[in-house]
């Protein structure tokens, strides 16, 4: 720090600044009290500050304020940069409010000038008068979170957010310093202006800590803020929102929003957030006149792009969109077009626009994401058999060869980098006595011995049943690329069913896709326990399928716990596009194996 003469209040204004001793940092300097003195405060302490003003045209003696600004950097021999623009102009082209316009285009500006200087950070003079101000703003607008104004953004710091204004007067005093005074300051019609001037000192003649208190606010409100934020951040695609908690739901919608570039009010996130909650239809016009909806549990930003067909239509096949009478040929059945676009949860406004490809009413393809085929329509098509498909179909053949044997029926099998079967695996739990012996173990350690590696990176797990937490463990530690599964598992699921795993971080995240022949995988299970739950003697009677006899005494009973009554599986989405023929009750499915 320099050895100028320091006078008393600097005691706490200079502190906060040491971080910035000896370095380039651009400082916004509107001409009012607070940032000249953090631009003086600066230069006492030995940083280099460069003062940026930026000239918003808002008053017809705007121009005055940059002057002056300029003629104290030049006393202070600190670098000025100054730019003039409308911002009403701005705010009515892209139809912001003026206060937000005016604050995009000043850090816009504040970025260009640290860009220019190679400067690391950007200052602001906001104390914590600002602080108390914002938070008191939005508590009286309702919103969800007060946390005020942060202290830190990108490159943007705010060294004086907890320093009181009377320090920076007093500091402006002792150096015999004076500054500008924007009117709008002064005129209560202004809402900040009126809680400045009239509000605040009301509250401090009955509470004389209120500025400190709502500061105060800020930092817990902003600590909490953080934790619920970071478990938003932390939402898979593969976990129904509808389980989320209200408060993280809120946070992954505003932050949807804000990395749109969207601005929105607090109602507005908490309708959107509550509709996701429920599983409902909102759609909320936003400032800008932005429309967005929320249906079938996602938030849609943008009009959807549906995939067209992406090879060449056999004869006879017309493309379009649906029809009355439409319907589509599946493996368990046939069923009506809009029954399809209903399960997968396609917004209605949307259902028009989604391309189809029938012969008459016959309807052979449709534009889903991925697509959803009739039965025979990839043959006739000339399109390879869809890997996934037959990779499920597999572990199912395993599923069943488990229950033959008495296992709870799951099966597994691992697809190499290259897409070929690499691993194969089913439950052998009860007949090795050993409750680890799980299907996705036993296709991870084949896959490992036929690529004589043990990391799996590039492969994919495909397992009938959502993995339990030792088998998704598994295939972490294995670094799989990809896990596939069929059922949902409410008991045991450690991709959402009980809990998301993969919501916390593991240095290794694999790609997830539920629901791939569920409706097969969860009958297998259903039909497996309604069977075990057959009394035994003397009229136990297993069904052809099952094992043909009851396990044998050396095997572990199943236990009771593992045949639950009435919880059903988490809805999984690709359950109704890619297998809709699933009827009836959902199946009850095992804790262990
Ligand atoms: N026209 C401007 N040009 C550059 N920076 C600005 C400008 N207006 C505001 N800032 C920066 O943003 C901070 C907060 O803005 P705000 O509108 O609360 O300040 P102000 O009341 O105009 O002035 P001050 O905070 O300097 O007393 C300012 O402290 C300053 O660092």
């Amino acid at each position: 720090m320099s050895d100028l003469p320091v006078p008393g209040p600097a005691a706490h204004l200079l502190p906060p600044l040491a971080p910035f001793v000896g370095r380039v940092v651009v400082v916004g300097v509107s001409g009012g009290a607070d940032s000249v003195a953090l631009l003086r405060a600066l230069v006492l302490t030995g940083a280099r500050p460069v003062a940026a003003h930026l000239d918003h045209a808002l008053r017809p003696d705007s121009a005055g304020d940059a002057a002056w600004v300029r003629d104290l950097a030049a006393g202070l021999g600190v670098p000025f940069e100054m730019a003039r623009v409308d911002v009403a102009a701005v705010a009515t082209r892209r139809g912001w409010n003026l206060e937000d316009a005016a604050r995009r285009v000043r850090y816009e500006f504040l970025s260009r000038v640290a860009r220019q200087h190679r400067a690391e950070s950007i200052l602001t003079a906001h104390t914590r008068r600002d602080q108390a101000e914002t938070v008191l703003l939005g508590l009286l607008r309702g919103e969800a979170v007060l946390s005020g104004i942060p202290p830190e953004r990108g490159r943007v710091r705010r060294p004086w957010l907890d320093v009181p204004r009377a320090d920076v007067e007093a500091f402006l005093h002792g150096l015999g310093q004076d500054w500008r005074e924007d009117p709008t300051n002064a005129d209560p019609a202004q809402t900040r202006a009126w809680l400045r001037l009239d509000v605040l000192p009301l509250l401090a003649s009955r509470f004389p800590g209120v500025e400190a208190a709502l500061a105060r606010v800020a930092r817990l409100s902003r600590e909490d803020d953080a934790v619920l934020g970071d478990l938003a951040t932390r939402l898979t695609t593969h976990v129904s929102l509808a389980s989320q908690p209200p408060a993280v739901l809120r946070r992954h919608v505003a932050q949807a929003l804000a990395a749109a570039g969207l601005p929105y009010h607090a109602g507005q996130v908490d309708r959107l957030a509550a509709a996701l909650g429920a599983g409902e239809t909102a759609h909320v016009t936003l400032p800008g006149a932005r429309n967005v909806t929320v249906t079938g549990g996602r938030l849609w930003l943008a009009p959807q792009v549906w995939p067209a067909p992406d090879f060449p239509l056999p004869a006879g096949w017309t493309l379009r969109t649906r029809q009355p009478g439409d319907r589509l040929r599946l493996p368990g059945g046939t069923r009506k077009l809009s029954d399809v676009l209903t399960d997968a949860k396609v917004p209605r406004e949307e259902r028009d626009r989604v391309p189809v490809l029938a012969v008459g009413t016959d309807v052979q393809w449709v534009g889903l994401t991925p697509p959803v085929w009739a039965v025979g329509a990839r043959e006739a098509a000339g399109q390879p058999a869809d890997p996934l498909q037959a990779a499920m179909g597999e572990a199912l053949a395993l599923a069943r060869e488990a229950a033959q044997a008495g296992e709870v029926p799951v099966g597994a099998v691992v697809l190499g980098p290259g897409g070929a079967t690499v691993g194969r695996g089913r439950n052998t739990s009860r007949e090795h006595g050993d409750m680890t012996r799980h299907a996705e173990l036993a296709a991870l350690r084949e896959a490992a011995r036929t690529l004589g590696t043990p990391y799996l990176t590039g492969c994919t797990l495909v397992v009938t049943l959502e993995p339990c937490p030792m088998c998704l463990g598994a295939a972490l530690e294995a670094r799989v690329g990809r896990i596939v599964y069929g059922a949902a598992n409410p008991k045991a699921g450690a991709l959402g069913g009980v809990s998301d795993l993969l919501a916390a971080h593991w240095g290794h995240t694999p790609q997830v896709t539920g629901g791939v022949r569920a409706g097969e995988a969860a009958r297998l299970l259903r039909e497996t326990f309604r069977a075990l739950r057959q009394p035994r003697e003397p009229a136990y009677s297993p069904p052809p399928q099952l094992p043909p006899s009851p396990p044998p005494q050396s095997q572990p009973p199943l236990p009771e716990s593992l045949i639950p009554a009435s919880q059903p599986p988490a809805p999984s989405p690709q359950d109704a596009s890619n297998d809709p023929h699933t009827t009836g009750s959902p199946p009850d499915l095992p804790r262990c194996r």
